[in-house]
């Protein structure tokens, strides 16, 4: 019987599978769809200082390959989702994973501070990639800005913590960026990756834009970031190993998850598939992994996870 349980920082996962942040994860009734699923653990929709409607709808569509979505982080303020994780309950077998993504270092402060001050078992994942809060470049591209936030963030927090990444397309980049993250020895993981930012998808018949928000513009996600997406595991995985990469970007099935941690993820979180399949695709995608693992002759996540060859 393989086993596809992991841990992220000392914290067993059940299985490596959960919700990206931002899918089935808003609400209370979502978080609890999560918890009764077969995913390994579950992530709260990041949340800033004060609630937010997000962008006008249409604000996401399912594409051909994947799906674009500019939601402008529409969530119910932090003060729920810090109630919800001191109401959690962590004898359970899954863990809580927090997000948040503050509109300014200011809001990131105030909402760490409160975690903080709450003390509890959830683990943080700031959101340094969000493409899509029109007016707001996000922190993930401005290396120096990021690395202030963590200079910043790190100390104030103390416990592991981890931060979800935007995809980068440059070598010097995955340098500068692992250069700027292996300054914070309590960063413990990074999520890569974020959606794509700002693609357009246009309808041929109509000659419109398919979403909203932006004349148009949303991140990009689903099969058509899977090359990307594992690039950028494997990048941060070969330049920091004292710290555990989460994959996410075009989770279909256990084979694309088996590449994500044979790239070197400790953990897949599920987005588009998970918003199209819904909590269901938690089981298959267990039972897909083990098949593969188990065809494999690997008993464990540890007995391939990063052991990518080349040529
Ligand atoms: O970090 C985010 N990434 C996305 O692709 N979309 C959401 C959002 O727009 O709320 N946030």
């Amino acid at each position: 019987m393989v086993d596809i349980s992991t841990s992220i920082s000392g914290t067993t996962l059940p299985n490596v599978f959960f919700n990206a942040s931002g899918v089935w994860c808003q609400h209370e009734d979502e978080l609890q769809a999560m918890v009764e699923s077969h995913s390994g653990a579950l992530i709260t929709k990041s949340a800033t200082l004060a609630p937010r409607q997000g962008n006008p709808s249409p604000r996401y569509l399912p594409l051909p390959l994947g799906s674009i979505s500019s939601m402008g982080l529409p969530n119910e303020g932090y003060e729920y989702y810090l109630r919800y994780a001191c109401s959690f309950n962590y004898s359970r077998t899954k863990p809580l994973f927090i997000s948040l993504s503050g509109l300014s270092l200011g809001d990131s402060v105030k909402m760490v501070e409160a975690f903080v001050a709450a003390d509890l078992p959830c683990m943080l994942e700031i959101n340094f990639s969000c493409p899509n809060v029109p007016g707001k470049p996000q922190l993930g591209y401005d290396f120096e800005a990021m690395d202030a936030a963590l200079a910043t963030l790190a100390p104030l927090i103390k416990k592991p913590f981890g931060i979800k990444l935007p995809p980068f397309f440059d070598i010097a980049h995955f340098d500068l960026v692992a250069a700027v993250c292996q300054k914070y020895s309590n960063l413990a993981f990074l999520t890569c990756v974020n959606s794509i930012g700002n693609g357009l998808a246009i309808d041929f018949e109509t000659e419109t834009a398919l979403i909203k928000p932006k004349d148009g513009y949303g991140g990009l996600s689903g099969a058509m970031i899977l090359n990307t997406a594992l690039a950028n595991v494997n990048a941060f995985y070969r330049r920091l190993p004292d710290k555990q990469i989460i994959g996410v970007g075009g989770v279909a099935s256990g084979k694309e998850a088996f590449l994500h941690i044979l790239a070197g993820a400790s953990a897949v979180q599920i987005g588009t598939q998970l918003m199209e399949e819904g909590p269901a695709v938690f089981e298959r995608l267990n039972k897909e992994l083990a098949e593969i693992m188990a065809a494999k002759g690997y008993n464990t996540i540890e007995d391939f996870r990063g052991r990518l060859k080349t040529l």
